[in-house]
């Protein structure tokens, strides 16, 4: 049997596909494929030397917040599969898909610099290293075969849609986002066929619809119990959470951002008061306005503008009554609110109640 590497021509140390030798990409030390058809030769040999497979679906622009999610999948598969794929069909016409971004090379040397070391049994055997095996990299005709439009009551083809659980919170404020993931990740889990998935907890209610999208759809890769939903990764000094986005924000945009996690955290302290909902929910906005003031008295050139800031059951996502308390909810909350920094949208979530119902 032809062993992975077989299947790949090597030039320099860039390593790519037999069948696509294409000059457009930059030199990679990874596979890269940029096809179902070349990506699917791969898996079929990973399938036939009983290798398990996770996967990490990105959009690329790289941050630690991609990378702890790569590493959990090289220390619990024997291989990694990391997508990058700005995908159209979530992002709404007026939204920033022209303007996302693209930092192929750098995104390739990152993920190269992960490598997880299995422990081995006894002190002879050599310790095996692992790094990521290959970059799923198609394009939108590859991922679209009848086209995409931005706009849903122009497009035509197939498209799935997680109903009941893709309207409130991030929904609310962009009602076709998930339409556009669900219907992605989907093709994404035909194509590779993971055996774990991996997924942000910074973007919780759209990892949750997935498990639920798992589970309707009868998916067995990943099966809903193999998608995993991995804690935000943060700033370690000012909270922030790590997203692509944060490179948009001005210096004092970069200054006032960390504001979202500390509302955020204030209502979390009064929800473990037993304080309830609305007054919890209005401290966190207290807290926004207070810092409203300070930058204009301070004179800094940055607006904040407060999308939402709401609390959800984390099952079936519909919003906890104002009088609610902690007392009243057995099942885990969903603390969640975005934040306008400039025209820079950032969101961030902290789970009230036993998080380890999610977070596995
Ligand atoms: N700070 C983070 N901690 C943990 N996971 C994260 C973090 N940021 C993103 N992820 C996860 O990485 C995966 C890919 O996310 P994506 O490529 O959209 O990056 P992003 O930083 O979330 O970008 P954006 O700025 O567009 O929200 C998602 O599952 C997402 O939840
Ligand atoms: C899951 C995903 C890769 C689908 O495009 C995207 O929404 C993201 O990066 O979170
Ligand atoms: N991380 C979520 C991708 C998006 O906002 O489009």
């Amino acid at each position: 049997m032809m062993s992975f590497l077989q299947i790949f021509h090597r030039r320099g140390h860039r390593i790519v596909p037999r069948r696509f030798m294409s000059t457009s990409l930059p030199p990679s030390p990874i596979p890269i494929f940029t096809t179902v058809d070349s990506y699917r030769e791969w898996r079929r040999s990973a399938l036939d030397a009983k290798k398990t497979v996770g996967f990490v679906p990105t959009m690329g622009a790289l941050h630690d917040g991609h990378l702890t999610l790569v590493r959990r999948s090289l220390a619990e598969n024997d291989l990694t599969v990391l997508s990058i794929f700005v995908n159209p069909a979530q992002f709404a016409p007026h939204e920033d898909l022209a303007t996302y971004p693209r930092t192929l090379p750098r995104d390739i040397e990152l993920l190269f610099q992960q490598s997880y070391t299995v422990p081995t049994q006894t002190a002879e055997n050599a310790p095996q290293i692992r790094k990521a095996s290959t970059i799923f990299l198609p394009s939108v005709e590859e991922m679209y075969p009848s086209g995409i439009s931005q706009t849903v009551a122009d497009q035509k083809g197939t498209f799935v849609e997680v109903k009941g659980y893709g309207e409130q919170m991030e929904g609310k404020s962009r009602p076709t986002f998930f339409r556009g993931v669900a219907t992605v990740v989907t093709k994404l889990f035909n194509a590779v066929e993971p055996t774990h998935a991996y997924f942000g907890q910074k973007d919780l209610q759209q990892a949750i619809l997935l498990r639920r999208l798992a589970s309707d759809l009868l998916l067995s890769h990943p099966t809903p119990r193999n998608l995993h939903i991995v804690p935000t990764v943060r700033d370690q000094s000012s909270g922030l959470a790590l997203s692509s986005r944060n490179t948009y924000l001005s210096p004092a945009g970069q200054q006032v951002a960390p504001l979202l996690f500390s509302a955020l955290t204030v209502a979390q302290e009064a929800w473990d008061l037993g304080i309830n909902k609305a007054a919890c929910i209005q401290r966190a906005v207290n807290i926004i306005n207070q810092k409203k003031n300070e930058v204009q008295v301070q004179g800094l050139d940055v607006k904040l503008k407060l999308d939402y800031i709401q609390m959800n059951d984390a099952n079936e996502f519909d919003e906890l009554g104002a009088e609610e308390t902690r007392n009243s909810r057995e099942r885990p909350v969903i603390l969640s609110g975005a934040l306008y920094v400039d025209s820079t949208r950032l969101i961030d979530n902290i789970i009230l109640g036993n998080a380890s119902e999610i977070m596995y």
